[in-house]
């Protein structure tokens, strides 16, 4: 077996994602690897989506994600985009199913470029997030930091898109906030023992929020989709926005936009948006060890 595999370095509005091609073979990308990968400034990212082999007929392509602390992730919405662009300039081909952990993934490149990823319906019980207590009613949990009597952050709706997250609504600009102080400590939360993905969210019009997230096992990231998703999702089912939401994504530059639908007919919640290829290379996908493609540069979008 080769020891090297192709990767591209793309992004979804600024979320760092490298594209793993691991067809064909049957290892896997270590954590150790994403963890080299991740030292180096050159190729740091926030999740790696390996496309494997599919394992079930009617899909396209297994996909693994990890965090660049070599954890795994169930969900990674702005990586999936970046899958189908890659698939998309390899194949010609528009429309993919992949399976990942937490099921199956249909998404499919639009006529003006941007992609589209049927995320799944949400799950709102306590034990399938995962919380560590008992909560009927997760739209509103009892959960808080900062100073008891007058909490920085506190009340947040809690739900998982696969992955668990964490909303907490602010009503002031979700930049104004030390989230790199306070991720770390509600992401590692006791409340959540698989960790959680922590979003602030400003509610800017009945059809439009503003989020910035701090990722489970990835930190500050420039965006995040699934979050935006459980953003819009519980902010639609908290009365504060009706079902289709434009997200900006604040941390990203210039700030991005997804367009979120969680869908009446089937509840699937529908996420639109870009994805940009950077550059490609090779990598060893047990060590980390990687390489440019030397014809890459200068390239729109290419194959991996
Ligand atoms: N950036 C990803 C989310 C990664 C989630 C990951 N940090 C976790 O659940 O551990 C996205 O666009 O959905």
């Amino acid at each position: 077996m080769n020891t090297r595999v192709e990767f591209a370095k793309m992004n979804g509005l600024g979320n760092k994602i490298l594209v793993v091609d691991m067809r064909g073979r049957k290892d896997r990308v270590t954590p150790e690897a994403a963890i080299a990968l991740n030292a180096d400034t050159e190729t740091a990212f926030d999740q790696i989506m390996a496309i494997h082999d599919p394992k079930a007929e009617g899909t396209d392509a297994w996909i693994d994600i990890l965090n660049s602390d070599g954890t795994k992730a169930q969900a990674c919405g702005n990586g999936t985009r970046c899958v189908v662009q890659a698939l998309a300039a390899e194949t010609g081909r528009k429309a993919f199913t992949f399976q990942t952990v937490a099921g199956i993934l249909n998404a499919r490149e639009q006529e003006d470029g941007t992609i589209s990823v049927d995320m799944g319906k949400p799950v709102f019980e306590w034990n399938r997030i995962p919380l560590a207590e008992e909560f009927y009613d997760t739209s509103r949990i009892e959960l808080q930091i900062g100073p008891i009597d007058d909490p920085v952050l506190h009340s947040p709706s809690v739900m998982s898109m696969g992955n668990p997250h964490a909303i907490f609504w602010v009503s002031r600009d979700v930049l104004s906030f030390d989230l790199e102080r306070f991720g770390p400590l509600l992401e590692n939360h006791p409340m959540f023992p698989e960790r959680a993905n922590i979003t602030l969210a400003q509610v800017t019009s009945a059809t439009s929020l503003t989020t910035r997230t701090w990722e489970r096992g990835a930190g500050l990231t420039l965006a995040c989709g699934s979050a935006a998703c459980a953003a819009a999702v519980s902010a639609a089912r908290t009365g504060r926005t009706g079902r289709a939401v434009a997200i900006t994504v604040a941390s990203a530059s210039p700030p991005g936009i997804l367009s979120i639908e969680w869908r009446e007919s089937d509840d699937h919640v529908l996420m639109t948006g870009p994805a940009e290829w950077e550059w490609s290379g090779t990598v060893d996908p047990a060590t980390g060890t990687w390489a440019h493609d030397e014809a890459g540069a200068g390239e729109q979008v290419r194959a991996l």
